[in-house]
């Protein structure tokens, strides 16, 4: 217990292990819980002394958060792990410079609490912001919290973890940009823009084949959702310093196999630290098909284009890609094409999809995007600490 002694400091939210604590409301009514030190797992992290990063990343359930953030932890070296020692149930991911934070866990009502109240999970009212808020807020400044665990095997609200400050935190989940005194902590935010045509046949490919569940059911889950999908969590995507939008592709007329997508990359302009990618002219409007001699492609093809444009009447630039790549290591063609990758070695983006040709996605413009945005996050990460190292005075506020 001496790691958590040593990172309480002066938090007025934190509370003594082995104390009672009211935790948020869970089943419709106030729950007490006591737990004991056996319950928490000391992370392996470092304090990041002179504060946290903290990045948001939002989106629906089912649009690739845990993918994407398997790709960003990787960026940043070694694995991510959940807790070890702990709660099996965690939803929380470790690596050596990041954790990552479900915001599930701060529901506020548990599954039968939902319930009874008929709202669903996306709703503010299921969702205790104040909480949220006041941690991210304390790890932010250097101070540990026990954070609370929503369990996705019981519906439940489990005893919380410890989370100790680290030099990242990642905030995945329904709402990181819904309070504005959450989005007020953000260094940077990514909103994941899934069409509800993909989103269904990803959530048919899951949770038919993995979870068992019918097409009635997962149509039916959908439809209750969307009411709250469309005025609580897609709104977020305007306060996104970049959104990774997944759309049916354009190169195949009438397609309804949904195997191909057209990806784009919006990249707001004017955001500190975060220098938009672009290819071959920063600025100018391009269309693209690599495919020939130096890129292999079967039907039907590739096509780039990257071109200014307004997003929620802010200027952006967008990269976009429609198809998909037939064999991974011709991809350096492209990524020679790329400019402003925040690369650190020649062909990083490339080993990078390689190393992690299994996940979702490495063949088309979502792995590919959300490679990128995580390098651009690696260096927005650099420029932060060596601004905060420039001036002590910016690190005391931070
Ligand atoms: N880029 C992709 N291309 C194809 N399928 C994908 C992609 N990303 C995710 N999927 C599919 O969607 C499923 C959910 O992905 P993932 O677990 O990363 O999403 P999530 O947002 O973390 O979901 P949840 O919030 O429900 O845990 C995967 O099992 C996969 O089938
Ligand atoms: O939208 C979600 C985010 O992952 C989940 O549906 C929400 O967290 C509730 O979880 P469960 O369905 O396991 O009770």
């Amino acid at each position: 217990m001496a790691a958590f002694a040593a990172h309480t400091g002066a938090a007025t939210s934190l509370r003594s292990p082995s104390a009672t604590a009211i935790l948020p409301s869970g089943g419709g009514g106030r729950r007490r819980r006591r737990w004991g030190a056996a319950a928490f797992r000391v992370s392996t992290c470092s304090a990041a002394g002179r504060g946290t990063v903290v990045i948001g990343l939002a989106a629906d359930s089912g649009c690739g958060k845990t993918t994407f953030m398997r790709r960003l932890t990787s960026v940043f070296g070694g694995e991510a792990e959940p807790p070890r020692g702990s709660n099996p149930d965690s939803n929380t991911l470790i690596s050596d410079a990041a954790t990552v934070i479900c915001l599930d866990d701060y529901h506020s009502l548990d599954r039968t609490g939902r319930k009874e109240k008929g709202v669903t999970a996306l709703h503010p009212r299921a969702n205790d912001f104040d909480l949220m808020y006041r941690q991210v807020k304390a790890i932010k400044e250097g101070r540990a919290v026990e954070k609370p665990i929503y369990n996705h095997a019981t519906g439940l609200l489990d005893p919380p973890e410890l989370i100790i400050p680290p030099k990242i935190l990642v905030l995945e989940g329904l709402h990181p940009m819904y309070d504005e005194r959450v989005r007020g902590l953000l260094d940077f935010s990514i909103y994941l823009d899934v069409s509800n045509e993909v989103k269904f046949a990803w959530k048919i490919q899951r949770d038919m084949a993995e979870r068992g569940h019918s097409l009635e059911s997962i149509k039916a889950s959908i439809e209750a959702r969307k009411p709250d999908f469309d005025a609580y969590i897609d709104p977020q995507k305007q306060h996104a310093d970049a959104v990774i939008e997944v759309l049916p592709t354009r190169l195949i007329p009438d397609d309804d196999e949904g195997k191909v997508q057209r990806v784009k990359l919006i990249m707001k302009e004017g955001v500190k630290h975060f220098a938009p990618a672009y290819l071959f002219d920063e600025g100018s409007t391009i269309s693209w098909v690599p495919c020939g001699r130096k890129l292999s492609c079967s039907y039907p093809g590739i096509k780039f284009a990257y071109f200014p444009d307004t997003y929620f009447a802010r200027e952006v630039s967008v990269l976009e890609m429609d198809g998909k790549f037939d064999k991974l290591d011709e991809l350096i063609y492209v990524e020679s094409h790329l400019r402003n990758l925040s690369t650190k070695y020649y062909r990083e983006v490339t080993q990078q999809m390689l190393k992690h040709a299994d996940f979702p996605g490495s063949n088309n413009g979502t792995g590919l995007f959300q490679t990128i945005v995580g390098l651009k996050i690696r260096h927005l990460y650099e420029q932060i600490v060596a601004e905060r190292a420039a001036s002590p005075a910016l690190a005391a506020v931070a």
